[in-house]
């Protein structure tokens, strides 16, 4: 007898049921995806993420872009919360002086291998320090051929190298102080590289690593690399996709708070896994509330994917052996499908 034919019928439907949902994945070929380096606490930044695109009942799944120093250990936590793991190989910019505008940024270059994620046809990248609060899978639905980012603001003092800053111009109030002649035709539209919605592409890949190794390393590394780079496809969408903190004490009159489906904890201080409230503007009610908000979902039991994954489990349903399946293959580290919640 087949080894198939052994297995108990419920399997043969799971096994039926994952192989149809391999197809459906690949069909929809959509998904998030984040970008994590190095064996300290950022790994906590993406567990929080990937219990928030839960929490939203997101369809997609979340990749993780891992660099080879993330150890097993942070790799094996984030399969066990449903993430597809993907080890990339790092990308260095050219031998140069340049101070960054935080030394680490050097290890953001590595973020260009997403675009050579091709098995998906459009990805939402999200970087690990943001949190979903609304779902916002219709974003993947925006016509192909475009950059969408949201815009980022230049009065932080990680601006203060920039000639902008001097003069107090943001283009996130472009009337307040307008754009000097001397410094030239305006500046295009910046995005904050944050979150972005994008097409991964080899020929596009290609293009970024040619133009990275000519291009003259700029305080906000990969950032500054990929504005210029996608400038003439660029489209603005609303702040509240990629709520940059500091807008709420810069430009109050752009933000409508209960309003905003995205936040990125990207203010000095305000990354939510080492919150101290120590740091400048970290005392004010809506960061922590922010704060709250973001361990809240991280410390969410019910929100982790095994107890999502296998709550059906416990009705003794037909699916009890699709889950089980799911599961142990995901343990297993062979499938690595995030189930929308139960409807419950
Ligand atoms: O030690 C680090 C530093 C950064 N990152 C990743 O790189 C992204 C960009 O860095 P960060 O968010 O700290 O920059 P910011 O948005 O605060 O300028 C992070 O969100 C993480 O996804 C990481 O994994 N480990
Ligand atoms: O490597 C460059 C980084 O540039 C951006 O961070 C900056 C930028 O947003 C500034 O505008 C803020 O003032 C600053 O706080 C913040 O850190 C991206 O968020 C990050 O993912 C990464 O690309
Ligand atoms: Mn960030």
């Amino acid at each position: 007898m087949s080894p198939t034919a052994q297995m108990a019928p419920n399997l043969v439907s799971a096994t039926n049921m994952a192989t149809g949902l391999a197809k459906a994945a690949s069909l929809s070929s959509r998904a998030y995806v984040t970008f994590l380096a190095g064996n300290a606490d950022y790994v906590k930044g993406v567990v929080g993420l990937a219990k928030g695109l839960r929490k939203v009942r997101s369809a997609h799944p979340l990749v993780v872009a891992v660099l080879p120093d993330v150890p097993e250990e942070h790799r094996r936590i984030l399969v066990s919360e449903g993430c597809i793991v993907r080890e990339i190989e790092p990308v260095y910019p050219p031998e140069n002086q340049t101070q960054f505008a935080m030394a680490y940024y050097v290890i953001n270059y590595s973020k260009l291998r997403i675009w050579e994620f091709v098995e998906y046809s459009k990805m939402i990248y999200l970087d690990g320090d943001i949190q979903v609060y609304d779902n916002v899978d219709h974003l993947f639905d925006m016509p192909d051929g475009y950059f969408y980012a949201v815009m980022d603001c230049f009065c932080e003092k990680t601006w203060s190298h920039t000639p902008q800053y001097e003069i107090g111009y943001c283009q996130q109030c472009p009337d307040k102080v307008q754009w000097p002649a001397e410094l030239g035709p305006k500046a295009p539209l910046y995005f904050n590289a944050g979150m972005f919605v994008y097409e991964p592409s080899l020929s596009t890949y290609d293009d970024l690593l040619k133009t990275l190794k000519v291009t003259p390393p700029t305080p906000f590394a990969e950032q500054d690399l990929l504005n210029m780079f996608f400038r003439e496809i660029y489209r603005p969408i609303p702040p509240l996709y990629n709520l940059v903190l500091a807008m709420l004490w810069r430009h109050p009159e752009n933000i409508e708070l209960d309003k905003v489906k995205v936040v990125h904890y990207c203010a000095a201080g305000s990354k939510p896994w080492r919150f101290t409230g120590k740091e400048e503007n970290m005392d004010r009610e809506d960061i922590k509330m922010l704060v709250k908000k973001w361990r809240d979902i991280y410390n969410d039991e019910t929100l982790d994917y095994r107890r999502t994954n296998v709550t059906a489990v416990e009705g003794g349903t037909e699916d009890d052996a699709a889950n089980e399946l799911m599961v142990a293959l995901s343990e297993g580290g062979a499938v690595n499908y995030i189930t929308a919640p139960s409807a419950a």
